[in-house]
């Protein structure tokens, strides 16, 4: 709500030199009418006055009439673009009351400039937000994240203060690159970025874009640049788009979660075919950042909460009770991942034990929202409720696969009209062409789709052999988020969602061949990277990874059979270790039953983390004096 006194009369002085000075009336029209401050039929009418002058005499009359907003957004708008609307400045000076008298030139420059304006910024819509409950609504809005923008050569940790701040971002002229893991704040730190942009009193128009990647249509893969930037019926485009193109370091494109540059208008975008100036932001996941390797661009590593983001995050969430987070470590290990603080909060009163792995986390939620979305107060037996929605949840966990298998996050068919299945869902509204818009689904976040993606694997168990397989490819490398689900969720220590859904002997013989082919398969995998002696690429397959899927297995005797293949030599040297990496490497080497070489030399770790790794010491052998345990702590 904009609280903004307009004198009505303020034309009055100002009208004569409006009328003579204003121009490129396209972009005020164009600007008022997506303001929805004029109709169609005004903006006709606007055309069909035959020169400028009387364009602008209508454009400021119908401004008038319509009262004091109206009055607001065209002031606002002629602030925005006084460079190119108000042309160059008068040189006229004024008395230091900056009166104007007759004999001054009437300066159009300063005239507007003696408004101040805000602007309302209600953009950031949180789906997550919905998890919470009435009584546990809190503001989700961002908590600082560490950004790193020297690359793994840096320190791992989450410091008290991040360097740089999504403003400092902004300000930048250099193109960005965000990488980071799954649901560690990537889109959370764009719309920081779009909200410091709406909010920021820049003198100057310029133009910002932010596409989400997963939910962009098919069609998307040869759109033009016009079609890209312009989904909505827009009279001015014309106009405007030669105005990006004149003034292209205006401009500013995010394209979040960008997996490949398959997309010529996104590809030509990046290599500064077109809109050479504009500043070009994508953020990716670390698998799919090499195509960007070589692109002149500002590298920043989004590295989730620190340790003092957790604890303000727990603080406001949830007050005296985030004591009991902190005395759990495992679990503090995956908070520093906001995905996961989020989740953690949401559902910490549930009755179910606390989680220690990530899926345990994911089954926590899940039934959590089923519980609050069944209609009923209290469910006593909830697992009898699930099992009555098997069909449901499978039917869902199918459409994700489908949807992950394609990269995208929209869900073209519902899978079922239950509205407690539903509940993992979002409305997606997309633009089918110039006029035509539907409305479709996407799950409340990309990860959730994954982790049903995983489900839905565990059902099909051929089709689970081929993605274990397919995975190390490039082209199917996407589906690798969903195998470290798949242990959790076949672990025999987290059954409370998946013996609902598939019968004990089904799961238990799948189990029985999915922790050793795995192993296998990323082992061999291994060995060839080192005798390759390909440099890391950014790529997750890497020891930790299969650390990672593991510990979400809980499973000793997967991890013996690995140590086994490893002949008890875990060699981590130089590797960057986040909180949650250590606590499964941890995990590993407890459940063996030799003692183990662990190389941890020039290993950057933090402090949770450390505290984890010491908890396994007793499992490591020392060898004389020398322990190959040299890590730098971030504290
Ligand atoms: N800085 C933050 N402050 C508060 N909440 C956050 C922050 N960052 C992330 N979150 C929460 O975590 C959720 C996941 O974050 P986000 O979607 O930004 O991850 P991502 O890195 O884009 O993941 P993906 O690679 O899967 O797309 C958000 O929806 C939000 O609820």
């Amino acid at each position: 709500m904009h609280f903004f006194v307009v004198n009505l009369n303020i034309f009055g002085q100002a009208r004569v030199h409006l009328v003579r000075e204003l121009k490129n009336l396209s972009v005020i029209v164009e600007n008022l009418y997506q303001r929805n401050v004029f109709s169609d039929e005004e903006v006709i009418r606007i055309q069909e006055e035959i020169n400028d002058y009387d364009k602008i005499r209508k454009i400021l009359d119908l401004v008038m009439k319509k009262g004091e907003a109206a009055c607001y957004e065209f002031l606002r708008i002629i602030d925005m673009t006084r460079k190119r609307t108000l042309g160059t400045a008068s040189l006229t000076p004024y008395d230091k009351s900056g009166a104007w008298t007759e004999t001054k030139t009437f300066d159009l420059h300063h005239w507007i400039s003696c408004y101040s304006f805000k602007e309302d910024t209600q953009m950031d819509i949180n789906y997550l937000q919905d998890l919470f409950d009435d009584s546990h609504k809190i503001d989700l809005s961002y908590t600082p994240l560490v950004l790193d923008t020297e690359g793994s050569l840096r320190t791992y940790l989450p410091e008290e203060k991040s360097e740089i701040s999504p403003g400092d971002l902004l300000k930048t002229d250099k193109n960005i690159v965000l990488v980071g893991k799954a649901g560690i704040g990537k889109t959370a730190l764009t719309q920081e970025m779009l909200k410091v942009w709406a909010e920021s009193d820049s003198k100057e128009l310029d133009y910002m874009f932010y596409f989400n990647m997963r939910e962009m249509t098919s069609d998307f893969m040869s759109m033009s640049l016009e079609e890209l930037l312009f989904s909505e019926p827009d009279e001015f485009k014309e106009e405007v788009l030669a105005d990006m193109k004149k003034n292209s370091d205006s401009v500013t494109i995010i394209f979040d979660g960008i997996t490949d540059l398959s997309s010529s208008v996104v590809r030509r975008l990046v290599e500064k075919d077109l809109l050479p100036d504009a500043k070009i932001i994508i953020t990716c996941r670390p698998d799919d950042e090499e195509d960007f390797f070589s692109w002149d661009s500002l590298r920043v590593e989004v590295k989730g909460f620190s340790e003092q983001s957790i604890e303000t995050y727990f603080s406001a969430t949830l007050g005296e009770q985030k004591n009991k987070v902190w005395s759990n470590l495992e679990l503090l290990t995956l908070c520093y991942v906001p995905m996961y603080a989020v989740m953690v909060a949401a559902c910490f009163s549930s009755e179910d034990p606390q989680p220690c792995t990530i899926t345990k986390v994911y089954v926590s939620i899940v039934r959590f929202c089923l519980e609050r979305n069944s209609n009923k107060t209290k469910i006593r037996h909830l697992e009898s409720y699930i099992n009555s929605k098997g069909m449901e949840i499978l039917s869902l966990a199918e459409v994700a696969f489908q949807a992950t298998g394609g990269k995208t996050a929209n869900l073209t068919e519902l899978p079922c009209y239950d509205s407690s299945v539903l509940s993992f869902l979002k409305p997606l509204v997309i633009q089918r062409n110039l006029t035509e818009r539907y409305a479709t689904h996407a799950f409340l976040h990309y990860t959730m789709q994954e982790f049903f993606a995983a489900l839905w694997l565990l059902k099909n168990p051929d089709k689970a052999k081929d993605v274990l397989q397919q995975c190390l490819t490039e082209e199917m490398k996407h589906m690798r988020p969903l195998i470290p689900f798949m242990c959790g969720l076949l672990s025999e220590k987290s059954p409370s969602l998946m013996k609902c859904l598939i019968p004990a002997e089904e799961l238990k013989k799948t189990s029985n061949w999915f922790f050793k082919e795995m192993t296998t398969t990323f082992y061999h995998c291994l060995c060839e990277q080192d005798e390759a002696d390909t440099e890391d690429s950014g790529s997750d397959v890497d020891i930790l990874f299969l650390c990672r899927c593991l510990y979400e297995s809980q499973c000793p005797d997967a991890c013996i059979y690995l140590l086994d293949k490893l002949d008890y030599c875990l060699d981590l040297a130089g590797e960057i270790l986040d909180p949650y990496s250590s606590c499964a490497v941890a995990y590993v080497v407890t459940q063996s039953k030799k003692k183990i070489q662990l190389n941890l030399e020039d290993v950057m770790v933090s402090e949770h983390g450390m505290r984890c790794l010491f908890g396994c010491l007793k499992n490591v052998q020392w060898y004389g004096c020398a322990c190959v345990f040299n890590c730098q702590i971030a504290a």
